[in-house]
């Protein structure tokens, strides 16, 4: 039996992956779950799942929490605050970690879990954007495994030789691969100007054409800064500079992404765009189980399309490959200053197209600082998230 925890239960993936986990009950059981406020989606789950630990990361919602648990005859620990989600992710109630919490936020229990030699299944991509070699160095002392959830990252995986294994040194070139193929959707405002993009909405920015997800990766995908950070988490995951990484949009998100060897062979994973695909596959690799997912008609949704992505319109992709050059915690301050333009342009206080000029004035004013451990990152974080406030607030 593997005792998985879901960081992040009552999100997107936190429900493809307990969807999962429920149609193997001989091979899988959710031992933890874990949400930030909503208690009412974390009972519903404990209700289902009936987990030997709930978390709340709002430690002011745990009597609440606890209260509408013993309401349902629901029997688990209870448990709250951020160090308590940490502590659940290293703890012997679970051999698998899925992090799925969203942002920065997830950064913690991420490094928690990998430190402890889990099995990390990772979809927290934000984690590794920001503290990249952090991470893979405590995969590498914790003696676990780091398997990608982000559907790119799996597919790529799938696709690489298995001396690739992320975060183990991967060694492309001596796998003989050319570079990695990221594809886009492109996003729910392919094709459009910028004058077209002058009064989007959140609600607009978060239909995704072909994926269904939270509201911060979705604008992200608006953006295209979902791509940048994808990027990012490719060259980390997989050893790859970034020259040897190429972004492909892809309208259909049928071939989730692509690895071209030195011999000219492409190999594409496809599959319909559901991330229980992905989810199954981390959870049960190296075997297959059965996701749930439609199998891939082709013939019913030829044809598939293929064309370079508009960096002019959709600046954040060259702010992120940009931030990835410059190297250093460049990345980490791009991220936090995405997540707070992103979280103004949810609450109606940012323009759409204004979310990559507060990226790049915070990327002018921080120029890249070494990243050295976890303490001094998150200092250089909350630095950029005051940089990228303070800029918001002269820009309205
Ligand atoms: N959705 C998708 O298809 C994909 C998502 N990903 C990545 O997976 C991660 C999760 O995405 P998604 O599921 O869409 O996100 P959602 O917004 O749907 O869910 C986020 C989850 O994180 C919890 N959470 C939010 N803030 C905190 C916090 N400060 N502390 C603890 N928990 C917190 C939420 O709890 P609560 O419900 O209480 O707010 C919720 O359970 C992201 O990093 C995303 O980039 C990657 C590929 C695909
Ligand atoms: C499902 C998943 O992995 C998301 O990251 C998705 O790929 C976003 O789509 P685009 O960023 O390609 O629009
Ligand atoms: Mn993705």
């Amino acid at each position: 039996m593997n005792n998985v925890a879901v960081l992040g239960a009552t999100g997107s993936i936190g429900g493809s992956t307990l969807d999962v986990i429920a149609r193997h009950p001989d091979r899988f059981r959710a031992t933890v779950l874990t949400a930030h406020r909503n208690v009412e989606a974390l009972v519903a789950l404990c209700v289902q799942h009936r987990p030997q630990l709930a978390v709340i990361a709002d430690a002011a919602m745990q009597a609440e929490l606890a209260r509408r648990l013993r309401a349902a005859g629901v029997h688990c620990e209870v448990a709250s605050g951020h160090a308590a989600v940490t502590a659940a992710a290293a703890s012997n109630l679970c051999d698998t970690v899925v992090a799925a919490i969203v942002g920065a936020a997830g950064l913690a229990s991420t490094l928690a879990a990998a430190r402890a030699g889990k099995r990390l299944l990772l979809a927290n991509k934000e984690s590794i954007v920001m503290a990249g070699p952090l991470l893979l160095d405590a995969v590498n002392r914790g003696g676990g495994a780091l398997i990608p959830v982000d559907s790119e990252h799996n597919a790529l995986f799938q696709c690489l030789p298995p001396q690739c294994l992320p975060g183990q040194q991967p060694a492309l070139r001596k796998g003989g691969v050319r570079r990695l193929i990221l594809t886009a959707s492109g996003g729910p405002f392919r094709g459009r100007t910028r004058a077209q993009l002058a009064d989007i909405t959140p609600e607009q920015a978060c239909k995704h054409p072909n994926w269904v997800m939270g509201r911060k990766i979705s604008v992200d995908s608006a953006t295209l800064m979902n791509k940048g950070l994808e990027v990012i988490e490719a060259h980390h995951l997989f050893g790859a500079p970034a020259d040897a990484i190429d972004v492909v949009v892809h309208p259909q998100s049928l071939i989730h992404s692509m690895v071209e060897y030195d011999d000219g062979s492409v190999l594409a994973q496809l599959g319909n765009p559901d991330m229980r695909t992905a989810i199954a596959h981390a959870l049960a690799w190296p075997e297959r189980v059965e996701a749930g997912v439609a199998p891939l008609d082709l013939t019913a949704c030829a044809p598939l399309q293929f064309e370079p992505p508009d960096l002019l319109t959709f600046r954040c992709l060259a702010l992120a490959f940009q931030a990835l050059r410059e190297g250093g915690d460049a990345p980490a301050v791009l991220n936090a200053a995405n997540e707070i333009a992103v979280e103004a342009f949810l609450a109606g206080a940012l323009p759409f197209l204004s979310i990559a000029d507060v990226v790049e004035a915070v990327l002018a004013e921080l120029p890249a600082q070494a990243v050295v451990d976890v303490e001094s990152l998150c200092e250089r974080d909350r630095v950029a998230r005051e940089a990228a406030r303070r800029i918001l607030r002269n820009a309205c």
